[in-house]
């Protein structure tokens, strides 16, 4: 272990460690949720067998699988349990509910407002405040209609042209979200404003791409003048930082028009912008609904889709368990003769769809790691330190995947949630933990039902054949980014009900 100068404590163990460099060279480059993993588990087998007769295993952190590393003097603590992560991320929330702020993606780029970037402070609160007052079970119940007509135009376009199922379910995640916060209706996949936040979401991960930036190891380089030899990477996030400002400004600024023209589509921030029976915003306050409204699309459209894409997947995988919750939104189609709603939804509707997606965001959580949390003090934890600004990452994917929990984790299988004895619910994990859990974990919900209720209604998907008739086996793997997507795969998708598809047509003619 390395030992802090003025502490005695040591650190959490971790994997071997050089000079200076620390675990730069065995990090891995992909899938680092997977490595981090087999470490805690390392560690976990080897302090098991040290301690076991001597202390209460729950209290050593490495037999809960928690390491600790660091690349170029940034330190890194690996929460590979739900254990530790609710004793720290949650009962501890005072101390660990601050975000990292690397030099290149934070202080450079100006991202101090950002929802991602800021620590626990007054401000963050009032951001939390506006989205719980828009997002908490009830008030979202205002943004059902939208929700259930995109998932209607939704399975019309993937009737339509099945063979572009990711791209119509990007284009349907980015208009629930820019309806929901803007009122606007995206029509065309390359919409401008779509277009705009899509650069804003490449821009974050390229300046934030650990170990990129030399800035974000010495950062004193923050400090030279754009002109200095070598100091591109100032002018670069300079034009960086205005053009994810204007991002932000551009919809915001598009509401405002339509509030003045008397032509605003009720919205996230026209809702805020002038709420009812009270005085509209002030600048001050004005500035606060821009930045949460403009985070919106990057926490919640990759995330849908992500999390869509795999339910695709496994219902094609898993051909047994798609007729299985076919064959319980058929029985309701037969009876009640209308197409499934949100309130279907909230009185319970579905029971093995349910479960279903409790099994797609435990199966393949599309945050592996969550967001980065940070300490905004030192701490220990079971006798060894944390020390202040330690980036203390949740693996998600790998409490979803703990054997111990989750039998044949790698199985997808619904049934575990079912019956007197249930599995823990991912839902409790998979949208992080405790201060700065994710914010719109109810609409991702409502967003993901109503979607994969239609989707089973009208339609199948199954394994692609080759031109020998012979099916083609599909790899899985998944790309590696704070949002992971599987892989691009092939696949058939046939229309399986003519009276429910007509239905979804004749309803959307209806409202237009
Ligand atoms: C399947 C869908 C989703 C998943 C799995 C997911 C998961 C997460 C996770 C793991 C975090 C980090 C929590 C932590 O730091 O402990 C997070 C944060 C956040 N999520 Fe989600 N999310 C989803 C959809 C959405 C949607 C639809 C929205 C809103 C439209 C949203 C808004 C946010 C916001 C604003 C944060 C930042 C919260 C903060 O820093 O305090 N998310 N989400």
């Amino acid at each position: 272990f390395l030992k802090p100068s003025l502490r005695s404590e040591p650190y959490p163990p971790g994997p071997p460690s050089l000079p200076i460099l620390g675990a730069a060279k065995i990090h891995p480059k992909t899938e680092f949720w997977k490595t981090y993993a087999e470490w805690g588990a390392e560690i976990r087998s080897s302090c098991s067998f040290l301690c076991s007769s001597l202390l209460d295993e729950q209290t050593i952190p490495g037999v809960n699988g928690l390491i600790s590393f660091h690349i170029l003097g940034r330190r890194m603590v690996v929460l590979n349990s739900s254990t530790d992560a609710i004793n720290l991320l949650t009962k501890r929330s005072a101390i660990y509910s601050d975000r990292p702020f690397p030099t290149m993606a934070g202080v450079l780029l100006r991202r101090e407002k950002s929802i991602f970037s800021i620590s626990y402070n007054e401000r963050f609160k009032m951001y939390r405040k506006l989205m719980h007052r828009s997002f908490n079970p009830s008030a979202a119940k205002m943004y059902w209609e939208i929700q259930e007509r995109e998932a209607r135009i939704l399975i019309d376009n993937i009737v339509r042209s099945p063979e572009k199922l990711v791209q119509h379910l990007r284009r349907n995640a980015a208009s629930v979200i820019m309806r929901i916060a803007y009122g606007y209706s995206v029509t065309r996949h390359d919409d401008h404003f779509v277009v705009v936040a899509e650069e804003h979401m490449r821009i974050g991960s390229q300046a934030g791409a650990p170990g990129r930036w030399l800035v974000d190891s010495l950062p004193f380089l923050q400090y030279l003048p754009e002109w200095f030899p070598g100091a591109g990477f100032k002018r670069q996030a300079r034009e960086w930082s205005e053009q994810m400002y204007s991002q932000f400004l551009e919809p915001h600024n598009w509401v405002k028009q339509q509030m003045a023209a008397g032509t605003a589509v009720p919205s996230f921030t026209s809702a805020l912008l002038r709420p009812a029976d009270e005085l509209p915003a002030n600048a001050e306050t004005e500035d606060l609904i821009m930045w949460t409204a403009g985070a919106l699309y990057a926490a919640g459209a990759d995330t849908t889709v992500s999390s869509l894409t795999t339910f695709f997947f496994v219902m094609m995988m898993y051909p047994s368990i798609q007729k299985r919750a076919q064959a319980e939104v058929d029985e309701f189609f037969a009876k009640e003769n209308r197409l499934p709603t949100l309130q279907d939804s909230e009185q319970g509707a579905f029971p093995y769809l349910a479960c279903v997606i409790k099994e797609v965001l435990r199966w393949a959580p599309a945050t592996p790691i969550g967001l980065f949390h940070c300490t905004a003090q030192a701490d220990v934890y079971n006798g060894f330190l944390i020390p202040a600004k330690t980036t203390v990452i949740a693996n998600i994917y790998a409490m979803m995947h703990d054997e111990t929990v989750y039998p044949d984790p790698f199985v997808f299988n619904p049934e575990r949630f079912m019956g007197s004895n249930p599995q823990p619910d991912p839902r409790e994990f998979v949208f992080g933990f405790g201060r700065r859990v994710c914010a719109g974990q109810h609409l991702a919900e409502t967003t993901l039902w109503i979607q994969m209720c239609l989707s089973l209604l009208t339609v199948n998907i199954s394994k692609a054949v080759n031109e020998n008739g012979q099916i083609i086996e599909p790899e899985i793997a998944f790309t590696t980014a704070i949002v992971s997507h599987v892989k691009p795969f092939m696949y058939q998708i046939t229309p399986r009900s003519e009276a429910a598809i007509s239905l979804v047509r004749q309803t959307l003619q209806d409202a237009a």
